[in-house]
């Protein structure tokens, strides 16, 4: 590991990584693997979470391939060195935000989105400069080799690798200094992760997750909202980081919303939802059992039914559901939709706050000042007001967590700017000694009151336009009175 690192990180020093021409390059080689192994990418997915290829293609290659177009048309833009605002001390100088790459950094992904969860990082540590060692889920076992297979025939195989294995090669990998560490996964490792990071002080992104709550006020169309929030629930078999965990509702609401999900279930899946290839399977015999033992002692309104050879679990809705009970105190990442009645949106904004920041959360109303009122008094990573998942799809919105659900962003420009240093930069000349004295001992009164002028004068536009005419008039007045005398 540690002589990988090395490697990796010498051709980072040779400055290759640097030149837009060749991160350009980079980004296209990554954009021609995508489109000329689609079948291999989609088959690995499919295998891995039982999954269709068109979903694989939908729910993974669309974003990938948005992303890296839209880092081939803005990385001039976002890699250019922004002019900076300058003071009275430094107006006659160069001032500008730089940014740089970080040098060699570490993309750690998780198992239920396995391509996007590595492929959309390393776009955004490509397309900074940077040199990446990126290290998939391994119990997404097929797409963590196909990235190992195909990430070193299309990029430079210096700067770019793949570290496959698990707790014991995560483990090895992170006793190495990085320049940053993005992880994705759940809170317990983040911790793990974190410290190790901090060994070498360095700075991570932690994308984990958390209960997304859904609030759904009385004032909604109810079927436009079922429709939406089944669709998120149930996508990958509840297996994706910002399903909206439980639904928040007064209690009036509640059979109405289990009869609307139900119906649209049945439109989306059919009758037999295990027939159906939009319907997917849970991950593994661990998580299947652990969901298994949030059903218990429920009140299961719809659905219900497992299925261990297959890890099928299907679509259920659970209702009166005790905010104690364990299945309200983890995140499900399964097809479970607990309902949980709240006499208001008062109440709802109170349940939310005395819980951990979510990942997401999820408003439906008509009223959309009781939408920004649950916005504004509440946190969470991210928000979709009238729909779920939504706002992952955005690459101009920051996508990450606050709190217990994560720390930092990335997505499009964010990910940009989260693997590079925004390095200031102020180019002086050499002349200008007499103002300088200013700020060479002795000190004085004088001096400090020279100081905040310089420092601390906010001077406008119209302030510095008036203030040139000043000195020119000044000086045009010495120069007139000068020539008159002498005439
Ligand atoms: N915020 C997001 O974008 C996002 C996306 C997907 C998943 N998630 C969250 O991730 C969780 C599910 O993922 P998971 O954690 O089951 O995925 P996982 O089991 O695939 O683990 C994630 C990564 O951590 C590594 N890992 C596991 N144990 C480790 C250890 N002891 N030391 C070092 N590395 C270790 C794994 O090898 C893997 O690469 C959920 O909480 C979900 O909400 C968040
Ligand atoms: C025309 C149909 C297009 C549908 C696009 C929907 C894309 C959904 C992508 C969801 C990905 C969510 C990944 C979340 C990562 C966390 O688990």
């Amino acid at each position: 590991m540690e002589h990988q690192v090395q490697r990796l990180r010498q051709a980072f020093r040779s400055g290759r990584s640097r030149p837009l021409r060749f991160r350009l390059q980079q980004l296209e080689a990554l954009r021609r693997m995508v489109q000329e192994r689609e079948k291999d990418i989609l088959a690995a997915i499919a295998a891995d979470l039982s999954k269709s290829e068109l979903n694989a293609y939908s729910h993974e290659v669309i974003t990938i391939l948005g992303e890296i177009d839209f880092m081939l048309a803005n990385l001039s833009e976002l890699a250019s060195a922004k002019p900076a605002k300058k003071n009275l001390l430094t107006m006659l100088d160069e001032a500008y935000v730089q940014p740089e790459p970080l040098g060699v950094v570490l993309i750690i992904g998780a198992w239920n989105y396995p391509f996007v969860l590595i492929m959309q990082p390393l776009v955004g540590a490509i397309a900074a400069g940077n040199a990446v060692i990126v290290k998939p889920s391994e119990l997404s076992e097929n797409t963590a080799k196909i990235l190992a297979k195909l990430l070193p025939q299309y990029l430079d195989q210096d700067l770019y690798a793949v570290v496959n294995g698990g707790v014991a090669e995560t483990t090895e990998l992170l006793k190495q200094r990085f320049d940053h560490i993005l992880y994705t996964g759940n809170t317990a490792v983040g911790k793990i992760v974190m410290e190790a990071a901090a060994k070498h002080l360095t700075p991570v992104t932690l994308e984990l997750g958390g209960k997304s709550p859904c609030y759904i006020d009385r004032d909604c169309d109810l079927d436009i909202a079922c429709r939406r929030i089944t669709w998120g629930k149930y996508m990958n078999c509840g297996q994706t980081c910002i399903a909206p965990d439980y639904i928040l509702c007064e209690a009036s609401l509640q059979d109405q919303i289990v009869q609307k999900v139900k119906e649209t279930v049945k439109d989306f899946y059919g009758e037999n939802i295990k027939e159906s290839p939009d319907y997917e399977r849970i991950i593994n015999l661990r998580h299947f059992k652990r969901l298994q033992s949030l059903l218990k002692g429920q009140k299961i309104a719809f659905g219900g039914e497992t299925d261990e050879a297959t890890r099928y679990i299907a679509p259920t809705i659970l209702t009166d559901v005790d905010p104690n009970s364990k299945v309200m105190q983890e995140e499900i990442f399964g097809p479970i939709l607990p309902i949980v009645s709240v006499k208001n949106v008062d109440e709802a904004i109170n349940f939310i706050n005395d819980r951990e920041k979510p990942l997401a959360l999820y408003v439906f109303s008509h009223n959309n000042k009781l939408i920004k009122r649950v916005i504004d008094e509440t946190s969470s990573g991210g928000v979709t007001g009238n729909d779920v998942i939504m706002h992952f799809t955005v690459n101009s919105l920051p996508f990450g967590g606050v709190g217990a659900s994560g720390m930092g962003a990335y997505h499009g420009k964010y990910s940009f700017d989260t693997f590079s240093h925004q390095r200031p930069c102020l180019l002086k000349g050499l002349k200008g000694e007499s103002v300088n004295k200013l700020r060479y001992p002795p000190n004085s009164q004088s001096k400090l009151g020279w100081a905040k002028f310089f420092l601390l004068k906010q001077l406008g536009r119209r302030e510095l336009v008036i203030m040139i005419v000043s000195v020119l008039a000044v000086a045009a007045a010495i120069f007139v009175k000068f020539v008159l005398e002498c005439a």
